[in-house]
């Protein structure tokens, strides 16, 4: 039956808001404050990113035993003590820069398997929320954007959990620590350290307001970008044909001259942001450093808690101050992660939300059809069906009875929107009733046998969507259990076998390229042709926009497919009607069927 959500999908284009395609808008739109705090609860912290955030804290804190050797053996040193006195710290620094890679690199593994994982997960949902969506779903979000979404914008969750959410815990414990090892030896010196270090997040969130709207509007307008070209290239041929070249070509341009102008001023942001902290880091810096020397040459004799400063304890001072301010300098270069990440985790959770389900499209797991399952028509029975489409008041269907015996071949006539092609829908299960029962060789259609009883269905849709690739290949679809011998035969069953093998090896482009329209639909043929459990066709105008012969040729190809199967053709075709066993006419107000 996966054939028949992929064609689905193809129509729907077709739901799109007059003026834009749903493709053109805005993947990710600035948010509201509400919206903002909203994905800040939604980023996701599981162990894992916990325990990294904690090895790579432990990494940067490994610097406060090397500082304090260090300092140590340079007072030796100067003390005029030998090198025997210094191996010993020497070897302590080695070791603990050992313990410090070796925790940093953890902990950066961890954090980046541990985002990895968050990002599948989260694509995964993404993707079965789409693929339980009805393709009746008006409101489902478009192909380029949901394309856009999860194969390219996803990707910042990982450094915004990897990066950002390790930076932030690390510039919370590190400086605390540093300053609670500084404050016994100097509070004047801790005090320099603890001054300097508010104003970097005072300046750094001043900043991150407007670095915060730049980079989602930055993303808003690459999603643009992407959706905008996604859709005119599909739609280059009608593009051409109407001589609009140049003007889409200038209208690429802006948006192109748009995103450039965005993308510089977020660098412009992120640039001010790295240069304010530089400033204030070094500030800080620069007057420990001032205060340690004064201190040592004897200039400035306070601050040491009435006592002087060893040279060594001025060293390990000055040693930790840079160090201070290294987690804080880590933060703002991973600033920017934040934004994007929280807009694509916003964008994904956006995908992953569930709007109008196919019938039981939770139990898609149903194993295949074997190649030894023998073909068994099956009954249809439509028991007082009452069907309104979403956002929409009027019913479709009211009380509508209808009974197909197995093998029976009917065609469903009726003025446009009279509702053969929502009829057909609702056989497939592509949308809950609101009541009564379709039943399936006496077998109800819900969400308990929904998914088993469409591996014995094959749908021939109106708009056969055709993946770039070898005619078997789109015949196959990705069913493994469908045999080589199976798709000869039924690219034969279907009159295809000659265009395959005219074609040999050569592929098919993308929406069929490379084959005329009848050959498209014959193809779709050959799909439910190789489907062969399938004991209902259902076909959805198979012969709409076909010349007279090559509609009598499909026509011809259909009654062979269906030949010992039960056959339900939505149709505007009164010879293609003719040719069936029984015609019902649905009436424009819904209601009545007349056969
Ligand atoms: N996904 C949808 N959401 C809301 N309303 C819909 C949807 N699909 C169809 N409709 C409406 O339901 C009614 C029946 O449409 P349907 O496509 O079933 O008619 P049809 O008989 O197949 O028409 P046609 O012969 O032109 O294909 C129409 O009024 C149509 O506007």
């Amino acid at each position: 039956m996966s054939e028949l959500v992929f064609e689905k999908a193809a129509d729907e284009r077709k739901d799109a808001p007059r003026g834009q395609t749903r493709a053109e808008r805005a993947t990710v739109r600035p948010a509201s404050a509400a919206q903002k705090s909203q994905r800040r609860a939604r980023a996701p912290k599981p162990r894992g990113l916990k325990i990294a955030a904690w090895l790579q804290t432990f990494a940067e804190l490994m610097w406060l035993p090397q500082a304090a050797c260090l300092a140590h053996g340079i007072g030796l040193i100067a003390r005029g003590e030998g090198v025997s006195a210094v191996l010993p710290l020497a070897a302590a620094v080695l070791a603990l820069g050992f313990l410090k890679a070796i925790a940093e690199r953890a902990g950066s593994r961890l954090a980046y398997r541990t985002a990895r994982a968050i990002l599948s997960e989260k694509r995964e949902a993404a993707l079965a929320a789409l693929s339980r969506r009805s393709p009746l779903d008006t409101s489902r979000v478009a192909s380029g954007e949901a394309a856009s979404v999860i194969a390219e914008q996803a990707e910042h969750i990982v450094p915004y959990l990897a990066r950002f959410q390790t930076a932030r815990f690390k510039a919370t414990v590190v400086p605390l620590a540093i300053l609670a090892v500084i404050f016994p030896f100097s509070w004047i010196a801790g005090l320099v350290l603890l001054i300097a270090a508010p104003l970097i997040p005072v300046f750094m969130a001043l900043i991150g307001w407007s670095a915060q709207s730049a980079s989602e509007k930055h993303l808003a307008d690459m999603g643009t970008l992407n959706a905008f070209l996604l859709d005119r290239l599909r739609g280059l041929s009608t593009i051409r044909a109407f001589d609009a070249v140049d003007l889409v070509s200038r209208r690429l341009t802006l948006r192109a001259e748009n995103l450039r102008r965005r993308t510089m001023s977020v660098l412009r942001i992120a640039f001010m942001t790295s240069a304010v902290l530089e400033l204030f880091s070094a500030l800080g810096v620069a007057m420990a450093a001032a205060y340690i020397g004064f201190h040592l040459l004897g200039q400035i004799g306070f601050g040491a808690w009435g006592g002087t400063l060893t040279l060594s304890e001025g060293l390990f001072i000055l040693l930790l101050a840079p160090a201070f301010f290294d987690p804080l300098r880590m933060l703002s270069s991973v600033w920017h992660d934040r934004a994007a990440g929280e807009a694509a985790l916003s964008a994904l959770d956006k995908l992953a939300e569930d709007g109008l389900s196919m019938v039981g499209a939770e139990k898609e797991d149903i194993a295949p059809a074997k190649a030894s399952d023998r073909v068994r028509p099956v009954s249809v029975e439509f028991r007082d069906l009452g069907f309104v489409h979403q956002g929409s008041r009027d019913p479709v269907f009211e009380g509508f009875n209808l009974h197909v015996a197995p093998g029976e071949h009917v065609a469903l006539l009726g003025p446009s929107g009279s509702g053969k092609s929502t009829l057909l829908a609702l056989l497939a299960g592509l949308a809950e009733l609101r009541h009564g029962r379709i039943l399936i060789d006496d077998v109800t259609l819900d969400d308990a046998n929904a998914a088993r009883l469409r591996t014995r269905m094959a749908w021939i849709g109106q708009n056969p969507h055709l993946f770039a690739g070898s005619i078997a290949g789109n015949i196959r679809l990705h069913r493994d259990d469908i045999s080589r011998g199976a798709v000869a035969d039924a690219l034969k069953l279907a009159s295809l076998d000659h265009v395959a093998e005219a074609h040999g090896n050569a592929m098919v482009g993308e929406n069929g390229a490379g084959l005329s329209g009848g050959e498209a639909l014959r193809l779709t043929l050959a799909r439910a042709a190789a489907n062969r459990a399938a004991g209902l066709i259902i076909a959805d105008e198979p012969t709409a926009h076909l010349d007279h012969r090559t509609a009598s040729d499909i026509a011809e190809a259909l009654l062979t497919l269906a030949s010992g199967r039960t056959l339900i053709v939505a149709t505007h075709d009164p010879i293609l009607a003719e040719r069936m066993d029984r015609t019902i006419r649905l009436n424009a107000d819904f209601r009545e069927v007349a056969q």
